[in-house]
């Protein structure tokens, strides 16, 4: 059964006191981490690599680390994160000649694989790989900053993806938050990151409430349909 799955991005969190923090998202009812790898030269930012994700992950050792790799070369830090503990690895297929090869990399070092789109790129492009794939990550924003605004246009890509493949994870990345969520969650996405909305908010736990029970409603209204 597909499950509603909600992950805090860190990339606006408080850095100084991330596990902290992490440990606190995850309290409020956080069912994943989604941790952004920026180099600076794929996306004009720079923030994490595999020794903070290692630090997270002896100081949380039942987390599930989502890594989104905003990177070029992306095949270069599969066995590095692995070793940090990376849960999954997504990486875009936008920054690899080979993405079936690191597909097979990331499979072999034990993680599930996640392919993220940026929002110019077709969603076409994930179909050569689709039977190879955990989760397809729609990013809502282009890649780079938190705190930019959420492009409803992308909703098509999932609507497209959902009719196509009912069990898939759906992730979506970008602005979501308590007046976005809708949109994500009738379009047919089931893993919702959410970073300035939930880190900035004075009550996380609820806005992680109201995002999860936004889609788990329609989950099950889907599968009430089918029936
Ligand atoms: O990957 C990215 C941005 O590149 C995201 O994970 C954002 O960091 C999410 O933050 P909000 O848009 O929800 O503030």
């Amino acid at each position: 059964m597909l499950l509603s799955k909600i992950g805090p991005s860190i990339l606006n969190a408080d850095l100084a006191n991330l596990s902290a923090q992490c440990q606190e998202l995850l309290k409020n009812g956080a069912d994943f981490l989604h941790l952004d790898v920026m180099d600076g030269h794929f996306v004009p930012n720079l923030t994490i690599g595999p020794p903070v994700v290692n630090s997270l992950r002896l100081a949380l050792p039942k987390a599930f680390l989502d890594v989104h790799l905003m990177v070029s070369n992306p095949e270069m830090w599969i066995k590095p994160m692995a070793e940090a503990g990376a849960d999954m690895y997504t990486f875009h297929i936008e920054a690899t000649k080979n993405p079936m090869g690191c597909i097979e990399q990331i499979k072999e070092r034990g993680m599930k694989v996640g392919m993220a789109l940026k929002p110019g790129t077709p969603v076409d492009a994930v179909e050569p790989f689709m039977s190879h794939l955990d989760c397809v990550l729609i990013m809502t924003v282009e890649p780079g900053f938190g705190g930019q605004s959420f492009m409803p246009e992308m909703m098509s890509k999932v609507k497209h993806l959902r009719e196509k493949y009912p069990m898939l994870d759906i992730e979506v990345d970008g602005g979501v938050g308590k007046g976005t969520i809708q949109q994500c969650a009738e379009a047919g996405a089931n893993m919702i990151v959410s970073g300035s909305a939930v880190v900035k908010s004075d009550n996380p736990a609820q806005v992680i409430s109201v995002l999860k029970q936004a889609v788990q409603s329609e989950l099950t209204k889907r599968q009430q349909e089918k029936q």
